[in-house]
């Protein structure tokens, strides 16, 4: 899990230093109100989430827990953030 979370972390910042046109994590970047975009995004899908899990359903829970994940890690991105100040919050827990 560690291991995806950094290689995914990697390929956001990669798309936000490279901009590739046909890069969603790009337009993101790119997009005036790109920090609105992601932060409207998060609540959306902790909505979506929400409703998943009160449905109990598994693949949709699975499913939008990934887009909070990403959208959490562009946010983390947007802001200059590593994961490792993430981690060590975490990491101060336990
Ligand atoms: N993990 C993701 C990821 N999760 C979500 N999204 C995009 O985020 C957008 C919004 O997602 P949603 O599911 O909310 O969109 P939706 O289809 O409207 O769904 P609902 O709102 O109806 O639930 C869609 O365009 C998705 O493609 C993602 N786009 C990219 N990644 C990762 O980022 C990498 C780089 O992607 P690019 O930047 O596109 O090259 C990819 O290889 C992936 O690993």
């Amino acid at each position: 899990m560690d291991e995806t979370l950094e290689e995914l972390f990697a390929v956001i910042e990669d798309r936000k230093e490279t901009l590739p046109e046909d890069s969603y994590t790009a337009s993101l970047f790119t997009h005036e109100k790109g920090e609105n975009a992601v932060l409207e995004k998060l609540g959306e899908e902790t909505t979506e989430l929400v409703l998943a899990a009160k449905d109990d359903d598994h693949d949709e829970v699975a499913y939008e827990a990934a887009d909070i994940v990403y959208h959490l890690l562009v946010l983390l991105s947007m802001k200059g953030m590593s994961l490792e100040e993430l981690e060590a919050e975490l990491q101060a827990r336990r």
